[in-house]
């Protein structure tokens, strides 16, 4: 898909999308990160239909977004919400239920809003809310008629890691249950701990795309301390290999390269599933190692991005 934005009276434009080609598998919670102006507001927007891309198809739960049954199916959080100062949270809901649709029911209206935690503001004017009250306000109005796919444009913008939390609840709570989540936020922290599915968008280009545990988490990897005492060599034939030491001297692991200054009593295994990393772990036991820390190895996906798009002076 391309999209390029045409300057008003003049030649040429600016092309948001080169050549963007992406698959988002139904019942994913996937999300789309990238530098500024990398694309992905305009990407949101032509799933939407609100943009019409310059060359390419969109295709949404199987049809095409200008579809109003399409969209009726889709819950949508912009970027910048717009939102009747004077009006108050319960007549905004029932309005924006109305446009969808569907018949306002205020206690399910009211549940609603409790969900986003917002009970108890129901009696005040919209005006007067935070900017984090406003966002949670948008994500109730995106998840009215619980739609099949849920498109959140920054959702947790002004909101405090105690709202951020709820969100997250709440968000993982739709994926349980079944709906396709599309995700572009800048919180990393956010979208590794809510998605499944990642895209590195820059420069109106894919750059990469896969499960988070492929992209980011290094899967297979994980890091080991022992408490003092542990025998090394018990723990190489189970399969540890020290940090710091030269693949060829490991008994346990051959082909695995361990680099790092080394530490006493911290190693690496390869496990491919916990059962692995268990059977591992008890053989270690065994020989009377006492476990202290464990952690996956891998980079998180700041590392990846950054990898993926340069330093961020290239990538701005
Ligand atoms: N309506 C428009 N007219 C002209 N250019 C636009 C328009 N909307 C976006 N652009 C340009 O297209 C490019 C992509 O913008 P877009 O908002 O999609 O990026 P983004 O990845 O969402 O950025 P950010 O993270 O800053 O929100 C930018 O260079 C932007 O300036």
């Amino acid at each position: 898909m391309r999209k390029t934005y045409h300057r008003a009276f003049g030649r040429g434009g600016h092309e948001a999308l080169r050549g963007m080609d992406l698959v988002v598998p139904a019942g994913s919670a996937f999300g789309l990160i990238g530098p500024n102006g990398a694309g992905k507001t305009t990407f949101i927007k032509s799933v939407l239909g609100i943009v019409r891309p310059t060359a390419g198809t969109v295709r949404v739960l199987g049809g095409s977004p200008e579809d109003p049954a399409i969209r009726a199916r889709i819950g949508y959080l912009p970027e910048r919400l717009h939102l009747p100062g004077t009006w108050k949270s319960p007549a905004f809901l029932a309005t924006v239920a109305r446009l969808k649709g569907l018949k306002p029911d205020a206690p399910g209206l009211l549940r609603l809003l409790e969900r986003v935690g917002l009970s108890d503001a129901v009696d005040r004017r919209i005006g007067g809310y935070s900017k984090g009250m406003r966002q949670r306000l948008g994500l109730a109005a995106a998840l009215l008629g619980d739609p099949a796919l849920l498109v959140l444009d920054e959702p947790t913008d002004g909101i405090d890691p105690m709202g951020r939390l709820e969100v997250r609840r709440i968000l993982q709570e739709e994926v349980r249950r079944g709906v396709t989540l599309f995700l572009n936020s800048h919180l990393l922290a956010e979208t590794e701990r809510v998605c499944d599915r990642v895209a590195i968008l820059a420069d109106g280009r894919v750059l990469r795309e896969g499960r988070l545990e492929d992209l980011a988490r290094g899967g297979a990897r994980w890091r080991v301390r022992f408490a003092p005492g542990a025998q090394a060599s018990a723990l190489e034939a189970a399969g540890f290999v020290p940090v710091g030491a030269p693949a060829s001297e490991s008994k346990g692991a051959p082909g695995l390269l361990v680099e790092g200054a080394p530490a006493e009593g911290v190693y690496v295994v390869d496990a491919a599933d916990v059962t692995v990393l268990n059977a591992a772990l008890d053989r270690a036991r065994a020989s009377g190692a006492l476990l202290v820390d464990l952690r996956r190895e891998g980079a998180d996906l700041e590392a990846v991005l950054l990898g993926a798009v340069g330093s961020p002076g290239v990538a701005a």
